[in-house]
């Protein structure tokens, strides 16, 4: 797979290279290309920005650069997707994830400023898919955080990124895993801080973890993320529970 990056603060992605996913790179499971929007300006001063038409505090990010950038990043006839990142954007989830990760190439485009002008999104979606993506409903200063969440989530569903495919069954959110939250985790020692891990875990016995883990898992998901629940497992009444 082949993702494109394009921001004026490039660096701000360099930790793509570490770890799981910087292996993808290094064994070309990933190509990845971090790009300068400000190689695809002209004049002097390199200037990306504008200000808004209407009016109104901030500055806007001039169409011409991006236009520019998109036209040399995918040539005519590329099947490619281009993700620009806004907080006005469609809610990124594990379902989008693991659409991207079947892409053969994404573009991610990561404004400052106020934003990107929206006739880049308009004229580009007369040649390629476009979304304009979320990473939840709070406000930071551009889209490159959200890339390098983004790129992280779906990069990490590709074959061969993670080493174990069988855990990617059990996490949450996962389809797999009928959107319930992850169960609990313990490792060595068994004891800590006067601390014990649930016996369950220690007894050998894998039908019974299995369902232990399935009713925390239930559990945690009534608690924290009601919404998220199975059918199956709604209950309506009112129970007092541990705020943890
Ligand atoms: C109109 O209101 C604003 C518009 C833009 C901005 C700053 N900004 C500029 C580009 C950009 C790209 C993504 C995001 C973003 C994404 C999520 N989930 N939160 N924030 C923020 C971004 C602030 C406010």
């Amino acid at each position: 797979m082949r993702v494109d990056v394009v921001s004026i603060f490039p660096d701000y992605l360099a930790p793509l290279r570490l770890s799981l996913v910087g292996k993808a790179i290094e064994t070309g499971l990933i190509d990845l290309a971090v790009h300068d929007l400000r190689d695809w300006t002209h004049d002097r001063h390199r200037t990306v920005d504008d200000t808004p038409y209407g009016g109104g505090a901030g500055m806007v990010m001039r169409p011409e650069p991006w236009g520019e950038a998109l036209d040399d990043l995918v040539p005519a006839g590329t099947d490619a997707r281009l993700l620009i990142m806004t907080p006005s954007g469609r809610p990124f989830d594990q379902r989008l994830a693991a659409e991207l990760a079947a892409e053969p190439r994404v573009i991610i485009a990561c404004g400052r400023y106020e934003g990107i002008d929206a006739r880049v999104a308009e004229h580009a979606a007369t040649r390629m898919r476009v979304d304009e993506v979320s990473i939840g409903d709070y406000v930071l200063n551009g889209g490159e955080a959200a890339a390098l969440v983004i790129i992280e989530a779906f990069a990490r569903l590709i074959p061969g990124v993670i080493g174990n495919p069988e855990s990617l069954a059990e996490e949450s959110h996962s389809a797999d895993h009928d959107q319930l939250l992850e169960y609990p985790v313990y490792t060595k020692p068994a004891a800590w801080r006067g601390l014990e891990v649930p016996e369950v875990l220690l007894s050998g016995h894998h039908g019974r973890i299995t369902a232990w883990r399935h009713e925390r898992a239930v559990e945690l998901t009534r608690r924290r993320r009601p919404e998220l629940l199975p059918d199956a497992e709604r209950t309506d009444e009112l129970e007092v529970r541990p705020a943890v």
